[in-house]
């Protein structure tokens, strides 16, 4: 087991170039499952959730043959294998399989998920919309069991806005007996980028980006190549490390229209900010003044970002209200960051962050992965050397940050844990 250390200090500077969407990816590669013949997906991150879903692909007979960040996936061979536990609780995207094998199979046994930690993660709109297209659905011991004799399409008005579930009826649809309608879609770019690739291998699907998605089955799926999109959050977790312990960083492979909400902040904070062609310039410029965030579906302010921006408002002058609307419980960075010499009270369900203070080196966990994230621009941020467990949480959606992040100039490395740390670690 590692940890990782920061010593903090060294301003960053240089370029950064940005992974393919892990939000993307996760699902992308149990779409996988829908074709009748190989899919093949081209700009994958290097991150643990896909080596996960690449392993769970396997599990049900697909092959699955890996070229760097491009993987090749022939569907041949898949059954309709129960997966009631195991690689499924390691990450929150293997619900994609209940979609992906109900729309292929008639039929998925699927555990509960995995993922992070923010508060209770209902699945009840994903059992919702698989009920609405004709399936059974049963809870059996913690795995749910989803049968249809066959699919058909349906309207469907999700209670809430969410991408999980309006990825997983999409999944299931693409291949139901006529049409369905989703309300209330949510709208993120991950979702359109999920719809680009069914359409590529055959699919009919209309208004996705809006809030009504329109569906028309079809009775067979096939193989086609795809590029995924770049990963917004892993863009703007960057951003926020260069207005926190930047001099001028250029961040590439970005659509900047997919962070407008974050850099508009960034802005008002004091931070310049330069949109150029699949660039981002981030470059902080005298002391920064501190704002409120009100994290929203998209394209509001991502919940996923809260955490780290919540690191970089401790250097603002004055204070900040952040207010987490998706998770209201997505506050276990703020203890850690205490430790470091934050002055972040939560009241109301809002964390509210003081500023500016000079945060201090400390021993701190990461208990989830933009906990992780926010830790390390912490640490990029303080005085002496910050040390970070948790490491697994962070591999799950940041593929290389110590390279680079050492790239950029900082001071940032892995060591092995001694039995000592590993036991304090798994006691704490
Ligand atoms: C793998 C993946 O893509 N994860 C992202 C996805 O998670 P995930 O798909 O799990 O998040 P959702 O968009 O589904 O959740 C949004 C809100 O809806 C609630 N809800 C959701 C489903 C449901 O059936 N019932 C229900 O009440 C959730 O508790 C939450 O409050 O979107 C989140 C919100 O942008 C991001 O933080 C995650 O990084
Ligand atoms: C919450 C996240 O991931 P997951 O939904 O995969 O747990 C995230 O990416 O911040």
């Amino acid at each position: 087991m590692q940890k990782m250390l920061v010593e903090g200090g060294n301003l960053l500077k240089g370029k950064v170039r940005v992974s393919g969407a892990k939000n993307s990816a996760v699902a992308l590669l149990p779409a996988a499952i829908l074709a009748d013949s190989n899919v093949t997906i081209e700009g994958l991150p290097e991150i643990s959730d896909v080596y996960t879903l690449g392993d769970l692909l396997e599990e049900i007979g697909g092959k699955v043959e890996w070229d760097g960040q491009k993987v090749d996936i022939d569907p041949e061979h898949m059954i309709s294998m129960p997966l009631p536990n195991g690689k499924v609780k390691k990450l929150r995207a293997s619900y994609y399989f209940m979609g992906a094998m109900l729309g292929k199979f008639n039929q998925a046994v699927i555990g509960l998920p995995g993922g992070c930690h923010l508060g209770p993660r209902p699945i009840d709109q994903h059992i919702k919309g698989f009920e609405a297209l004709g399936a059974v659905v049963t809870n059996e011991q913690g795995a749910i069991y989803i049968r249809a004799k066959e699919l058909t399409g349906a309207r469907i008005y999700l209670d809430v806005s969410s991408v999980g579930a309006t990825i997983n009826i999409m999944l299931a649809a693409v291949k139901a007996k006529g049409k369905t309608v989703i309300e209330n879609a949510a709208k993120e770019p991950e979702i359109i980028d999920v719809a680009t690739l069914l359409t590529n291998m055959g699919a009919k699907i209309k208004g996705v980006g809006t809030d009504v998605i329109r569906i028309e089955g079809v009775s067979s799926l096939h193989g086609c190549t795809h590029t995924i999109i770049p990963d917004r959050i892993e863009a703007g977790t960057y951003a926020i490390a260069a207005a926190a312990a930047g001099s001028e960083v250029v961040i590439d492979n970005v659509i900047s229209q997919h962070l407008e909400s974050v850099l508009a902040k960034l802005r008002e904070m004091g931070v310049t900010v330069e949109e150029s062609d699949e660039q981002l310039l981030i470059a902080p410029r005298g002391p920064l003044k501190s704002v409120d965030i009100k994290t929203l579906v998209y394209p509001g302010f991502p919940t996923d970002l809260q955490q780290p921006f919540t690191t970089l408002l401790t250097k603002a002058v004055n204070t900040g209200v952040v207010t987490d609307t998706i998770y209201s419980a997505r506050l276990k960075h703020i203890d850690e960051l205490r430790r470091m010499n934050a002055l972040i009270k939560v009241e109301g369900g809002s964390a509210i962050v003081s500023g500016p203070v000079q945060l201090e080196g400390a021993r701190v966990k990461a208990s989830d992965l933009r906990a992780g994230a926010s830790l390390i621009v912490a640490g990029l941020m303080a005085n002496g050397i910050t040390e970070i467990t948790g490491l697994e949480h962070i591999d799950r959606g940041y593929e290389k940050i110590t390279d680079k992040l050492i790239n950029l100039g900082a001071n940032v490395w892995r060591e092995e844990m001694s039995e000592h740390e590993v036991d304090q670690f798994q006691n704490s």
